[in-house]
Parts: structure tokens; C-alpha cells; sequence
């Protein structure tokens, strides 16, 4: 069983009161690691270590702060099989969507690696002749990363590797359910050089009081969190108070909307893939299911037939592509929905049952037909296997419906139709949307959303733009 301590300053060291609490499997319910309970005053300890930090770390070149970049991008990859196992043992998904997620985490040290040496500024003509103006983009300082559990590599990665490219140092507070995939990951990063007190990561069960201190602390000049919306808007109003900056990656209830022109086998894959990656424990999931009427039935038989393939099981073990769900809650939640949906007029066409053990949590693949805009999984994110299928009778029906929700991150549509294509990715509220494509997730494009999905974007050249403050410097010429 995996020990591992808190990573602050460069070093290893126990919490506080030498407490630690147990991570479990969640396709087994065995222990499978042992990792320190943060105290206030460990808390405290890596905010002064980042904040020590980073004069340094700032005031190094980019080319340099490259190359340690570089290095964990290759160090990670050198350990994917090994860090792709222990995704799989701490989050349940299956073993080769775990080695995909640390490969997309490797991505945003590789992107950022060669984005640290593209952090322009501008020189603007001025007004006064005797005057000279210099645009600086510089690191907004010392920064506090909260991340979800299911995607215990990436969400990491995809927030501190800009913050470090961009002369950052860094706090990171894992989800507790998933904190050894970001340990093993912080000694990966100890191994790559990267200086003490750069990264620094503490992991604990009270996950509010680590936030209220890494909020309060005047030091931490910025809050990168993803997670629930519900979270998010807390840690919004808590940053208020030091003025600090945010980004949120929060919440999602993406809707795919399927046009009567639609390849119906292609169209069934590409909701097939959105909406059961992670066991649909993504925020870019598809939630919503909209088909046009006259394919409806079509498509329901031929989305059937492909999710009646998915086999359910330990993410461990070859060819499972539905793992565990997280926690009792989720099944819950997935069940409520479904049981909710059923009372209200909705047919399970295939799956829709639990399968709980102790404290172990599985959902089949479930496809509901018959569902109407009332039912709860029409208006709550599921973050579970189940796939809602509506119909509706024009384009300008389906894009009021999608819209109508106060989530805005990811949707999706497919028609072979170019100018249906771009005019209704256009009027979709959402900050990503995919035409026949449900998986556009990339290190090179940003990654947010709009409304309560969050704020700020991750990933590509724009990712950087959240740990940068520009300053205006104003040159008077004097003889
Ligand atoms: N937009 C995105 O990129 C994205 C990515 C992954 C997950 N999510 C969303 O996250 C949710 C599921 O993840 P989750 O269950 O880990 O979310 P969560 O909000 O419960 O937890 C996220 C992180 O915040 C911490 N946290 C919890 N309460 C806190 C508090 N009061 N103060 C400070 N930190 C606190 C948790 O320990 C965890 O590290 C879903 O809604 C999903 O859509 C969004
Ligand atoms: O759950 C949210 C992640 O951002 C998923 S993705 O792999 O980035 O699409």
C-alpha cells in the first residue's frame, strides 16, 4: 500500500498531528494508499514556501523555466503505464482512458514548455512625442490549484503547467477521494528539478477549511478551482475578499443535438463516446440527447446496439469500458434520475439498474427514451452513465432547449449539413461545442465554459492569459 507524505518546500513531511486518511478503490473497496491530513498550519507552511519561492522562479528566463517543463513532460511519460495504473486504483476508470488522461496531462507540460517562450508584450505608439510605451506581461504571483477527482492527473496539469511557464509558484490541493495520482506526479516534478517550493502540494479530509485558508491568505494572488458549481461560487465570493484573480472550471449539462441528416451509426458513436467516457463522470459529458422526430426511433435502436457492447466492471481488468462510479452518491444520483425520469413517462431501453456492494458503486449503461424537458436529468448534471433521448420538431426548437439551462461548457451536434453546422454552433450558449465531434478535448484549445460552467479558459495559448497580469510602463523622455 502506497504511503505518501505532504510535498512542501522540496520535502516530504507528515501533517501537523501525524494524522493520515485511507484512499480506496472504488471498483474494489480496498485501501489502496495511506496520505497525510493536512493541519491549518501545514496549510499555511506551503503557501510560505510558494510565496518564498517565487522571486526566483519568477525572475528565471523562460527558456529556463523551459526546460524543467521539458523534463516533467518526459518524465511523465516515461511513467505512464505506472501512473495510469494508480489513476485506475484510486478513480476506477479503465486502464486505457487512464493512460489517455496522463497522456493529455503529459500534453500541458509539453504545450507549455515552448508557450513560456512565446509571453509577448506590445510596445504601443504614443500620443506625447517625449513619451515611450512598454506593455510587460509578468506572473501574477503565488497561486492555489483545487482539483476534482475524475481527472486526478490532468486537472492538475492543465493548471500548473502555465503557472509555472508563466513564473508562478504553486499550491496544489487535490480531490481527496483521488490524491496519489498528484503525489506520485510531485515526485516526478521533485525528480525533474523542478526548485523547492515551486510546487507544492497538500492533500486532506476538510477540504473547506483548506480552502478558507488558501483563500484568505493575502499571499495567494490567485484561485484556479474546477470542480462543482456549487463550489466554485463559493470559492468566487471567498476571493473577493484579497481581490484575487479565478478561474473556475465548474459544472456541466452538455446537450447533443442530432439532425435529420445525420449519419445515424456515426452520430450513435460520437454520443456513445461523449457520453460514457469516465462512466460519464465528465463535465464535458453529454447529459441531453435531442433527435429530431423522424430519425428518433432510428437512432434509439442504433445507440442500443452499441451501448449493449459496453462491458461494465474493474477498470483493471481488459476490455471493461464502464468502471465503478465514485461513490455511493453518484448511484444514487444516476438512479434518481433514472427512477424520476420512469415516474414521469420515460422507457429504459436498455440498463438503468445499481449494482452496490458495500462500498462499491456500479451503474449499467443506461439509454431512456421518451423523456421531456421536466424530468430531473433534463435539468440536473447527472455525472453518471445514463443517456436521456428527446426528440424535437425544428432547429430553432433545439437550440431553445439546449440553451435553457444555466449551464453553458461543452454541446454537441451532428448534421452533414455545413451552414446548419456553423449557424447553430454559433447561437449554443457554451464555451466548447463539438460538430460531429464528441470528444474535442485538446491541449492546444481552451478548454471553459460560459454561465455556470465557470470562468476563464485552460489549455492553448489562452491558458496562459489566467496566471499573466499586464502591466503599462510609461516612459517620459527628458533632455
Ligand atoms: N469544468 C471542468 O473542467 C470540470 C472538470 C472536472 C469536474 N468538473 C465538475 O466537478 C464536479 C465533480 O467534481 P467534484 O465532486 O470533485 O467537485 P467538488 O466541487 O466537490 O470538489 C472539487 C474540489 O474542491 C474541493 N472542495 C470541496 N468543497 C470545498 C470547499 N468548500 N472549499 C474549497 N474546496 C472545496 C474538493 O476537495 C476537490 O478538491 C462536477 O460538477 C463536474 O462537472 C468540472
Ligand atoms: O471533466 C472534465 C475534464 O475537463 C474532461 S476533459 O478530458 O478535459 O474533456
Amino acid at each position: 500500500m502506497l504511503k505518501y507524505q505532504l510535498y512542501i518546500n522540496g520535502e516530504w513531511i507528515p501533517s501537523g498531528n501525524g494524522r493520515t486518511f485511507s484512499v480506496t478503490n472504488p471498483a474494489t473497496g480496498e485501501i489502496v494508499g495511506e496520505v497525510a491530513d493536512a493541519t491549518t498550519e501545514d496549510v499555511r507552511r506551503a503557501v510560505e514556501a510558494a510565496h518564498r519561492a517565487f522571486p526566483d522562479w519568477a525572475a528565471r528566463t523562460a527558456w529556463d523555466r523551459a526546460t524543467y517543463l521539458r523534463r516533467a513532460y518526459e518524465l511523465i511519460m516515461a511513467h505512464q503505464d505506472e501512473l495510469a495504473e494508480l489513476m485506475t486504483s484510486e478513480q476506477g476508470k479503465p486502464l486505457p482512458e487512464a493512460k489517455g488522461e496522463v497522456q493529455y496531462a503529459a500534453g500541458f507540460f509539453e504545450w507549455y514548455a515552448e508557450e513560456a517562450k512565446r509571453i509577448y508584450g506590445d510596445t504601443i505608439p504614443a500620443s506625447h512625442p517625449d513619451k515611450r510605451i512598454l506593455v510587460l506581461r509578468q506572473p501574477v504571483g503565488v497561486v492555489a490549484a483545487i482539483t476534482p477527482w475524475n481527472f486526478p492527473a490532468a486537472m492538475i496539469t492543465r493548471k500548473i503547467a502555465p503557472a509555472l511557464a508563466a513564473g508562478c509558484t504553486v499550491i496544489v490541493k487535490p480531490a481527496e477521494q483521488t490524491p496519489l495520482t498528484a503525489l506520485r506526479l510531485a515526485e516526478l516534478f521533485q525528480e525533474a528539478g523542478i526548485p523547492a517550493g515551486v510546487v507544492n502540494v497538500v492533500t486532506g479530509t476538510d477540504p473547506r477549511t483548506i480552502g478558507e485558508i488558501l483563500l484568505r491568505d493575502e499571499r495567494v494572488r490567485k484561485v484556479t478551482f474546477t470542480g462543482s458549481t456549487e463550489v466554485g461560487k463559493l470559492i468566487m465570493r471567498q476571493a473577493a475578499d484579497t481581490m484575487k484573480k479565478v478561474s473556475l472550471e465548474l459544472g456541466g449539462h452538455a446537450p447533443f443535438i442530432v439532425f435529420e441528416d445525420a449519419d445515424l451509426e456515426k452520430a450513435a458513436r460520437e454520443v456513445l463516446t461523449s457520453k460514457f467516457r469516465n462512466a460519464g463522470q465528465t463535465c464535458v459529458c453529454t447529459n441531453r440527447i435531442y433527435v429530431h422526430e423522424t430519425i428518433a426511433d432510428a437512432f434509439a435502436e442504433i445507440l442500443v446496439k452499441q451501448v449493449e457492447q459496453l462491458r461494465v466492471g474493474n477498470g483493471m481488468e481488459a476490455g471493461v469500458d464502464i468502471g465503478p462510479l465514485i461513490d455511493g452518491q453518484a448511484a444514487e444520483k444516476a438512479e434518481r434520475h433514472v427512477r424520476d425520469a420512469v415516474e414521469k413517462g420515460a422507457r429504459v431501453l436498455t440498463g438503468g439498474h445499481r449494482r452496490s456492494e458495500g462500498d462499491v458503486h456500479f451503474f449499467e449503461p443506461t439509454v431512456l427514451v421518451g423523456v421531456t424537458d421536466e424530468m430531473l436529468v433534463q435539468r440536473e448534471e447527472t455525472f453518471g452513465p445514463v443517456a436521456p433521448i428527446a426528440v424535437f420538431r425544428d432547429e430553432d426548437e433545439a437550440i431553445r432547449r439546449a440553451n435553457d439551462t444555466p449551464y453553458g461548457l461543452a454541446a454537441y451536434l451532428y448534421t452533414r449539413n455545413l451552414a446548419r453546422a456553423i449557424r447553430v454552433s454559433e447561437r449554443l450558449e457554451y464555451g466548447i461545442v463539438g460538430i460531429n465531434d464528441g470528444l474535442p478535448s485538446t491541449v492546444q484549445a481552451p478548454f471553459g465554459g460560459m454561465k455556470e460552467s465557470g470562468i476563464g479558459r485552460e489549455g492553448g495559448k489562452y491558458g496562459m492569459e489566467e496566471f499573466l497580469e499586464t502591466k503599462y510602463v510609461s516612459v517620459r523622455l527628458h533632455d
